[in-house]
């Protein structure tokens, strides 16, 4: 079994009347990513501070490699851990310093930093910038050596508060595809907060969901990503179609659900007729025709107007009014070839394994 870095049980951290968290258990193996999310508010950087030992929790333990936390002096376990945050917070001074800047706190020889400071510089493709002051650097760079300085401190477990969030799309990626190699190149245990659900499957190999200071799901992230146990772990990972309605018939295979006018077949056995759930589709699961078509092994056939379409650049994404508002994407030749205008009738059709349920009553 793999060694735990972090356990925590029965953590529960009260301000005033709010307890902000109140967590049952949580626990990082060595090696693990995990990305913590949740809605504004849900205690995600508190948490966080508290893992990072900066922040006494009320009640509860915390363990390190399977130590207790003596929180008079954490000094010990606070030499296991880096962080980095949304800001860089950089000292005033070359790269090279701010690098080396952990070590010299740590009692290290300026002339053994050497070493260290220029491997992580060149991990981090930063080694060309070294002797530059830390002013004229962009967010992306700032970041780089946020991470070398983290880094260089050969950390157990590597903590980090929207890291990226302030950065554009593709330096955002190219960051978090990088720092996932070195992550599983050293064997660093992470968590990560985020709040981009698109750095998930890049970078996670688990994600805990919190809300109102509790965890509500943990799970792998193609699980979070397709199987979300609730609306609001839905809407957090972008699902944007969330259909109410009723179970009317359930089979070996799946069950039926009444939305508005239209029977929604869906697979799996979540719940029974009569129950009220919301049926759970991503836009890019649905396929778009003029023509109602073949249907295709039991598919869902919907049809609907569309109302809305907004240019994504490369896609459309349209609203059809099918009784309901259903998203879905589509191509932008069907648009220009003038078969997808506003008002157009539509027929829309998915697989009921695409189809996930959440049942209101459980
Ligand atoms: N010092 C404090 N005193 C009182 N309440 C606090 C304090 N710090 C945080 N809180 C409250 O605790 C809750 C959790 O805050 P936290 O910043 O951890 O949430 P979060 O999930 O990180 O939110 P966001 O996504 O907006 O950054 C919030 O309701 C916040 O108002």
């Amino acid at each position: 079994m793999s060694e735990k870095v972090i356990e925590v049980k029965d953590l529960s951290l009260t301000k005033g009347k709010n307890k902000i968290l109140d967590i049952e258990y949580f626990s990082l193996n060595q090696g693990e990513i995990v990305a913590l999310i949740g809605p504004n508010g849900a205690g995600k950087s508190t948490l966080l501070q508290v893992l990072m030992l900066l922040q006494r929790p009320t009640g509860g333990e915390l363990f390190f490699k399977g130590e207790i936390v003596d929180w008079k002096k954490p000094i010990k376990q606070r030499r296991l851990m880096a962080m980095v945050f949304q800001e860089p917070l950089l000292l005033d001074t070359t790269v090279y310093n701010n690098i080396a800047s952990g070590l010299k706190v740590r009692g290290l020889p300026m002339e053994k930093s050497r070493v260290p400071v220029t491997e992580w510089s060149q991990r981090l493709g930063i080694e060309h910038l070294i002797h530059r002051s830390v002013r004229h650097l962009s967010g992306g760079e700032s970041q780089r050596v946020s991470l070398a300085r983290a880094l260089v401190l050969e950390p157990k477990v590597l903590f980090l508060d929207e890291p990226f969030s302030a950065l554009d799309a593709p330096t955002r990626t190219a960051l978090t595809v990088e720092l996932g190699r070195i992550l599983r190149d050293t064997g660093i245990s992470c968590v990560f907060v985020t709040h981009d659900f698109s750095e998930i499957p890049l970078l996670a190999s688990r994600v805990v969901v919190l809300e109102k200071g509790r965890i509500i799901q943990t799970a792998a992230p193609r699980e979070i990503l397709t199987r979300p146990a609730s609306r609001t772990v839905a809407s957090l990972v972008g699902i944007e179609n969330m259909l109410p309605g009723t179970v009317v018939e359930k089979d070996g295979r799946g069950v039926f659900v009444q939305v508005d006018q239209n029977t929604i077949r869906v697979s799996g056995s979540m719940a029974d007729v009569g129950d009220t759930v919301h049926v759970l589709l991503r836009p890019e699961d649905i396929s778009v025709s003029t023509t109602p078509g073949k249907v295709v092994d039991g598919a869902n056939i919907v049809s609907g107007k569309i109302r809305e379409l907004l240019s994504l650049g490369f896609q459309y994404k349209a609203t059809i009014d099918c009784g309901f508002p259903l998203v879905t994407i589509i191509n932008p030749d069907q648009v220009f070839d003038g078969n997808m205008g506003m008002g157009q009738e539509v027929y829309l059709s998915f697989s009921p394994d695409k189809a996930h349920l959440i049942n209101d009553e459980r």
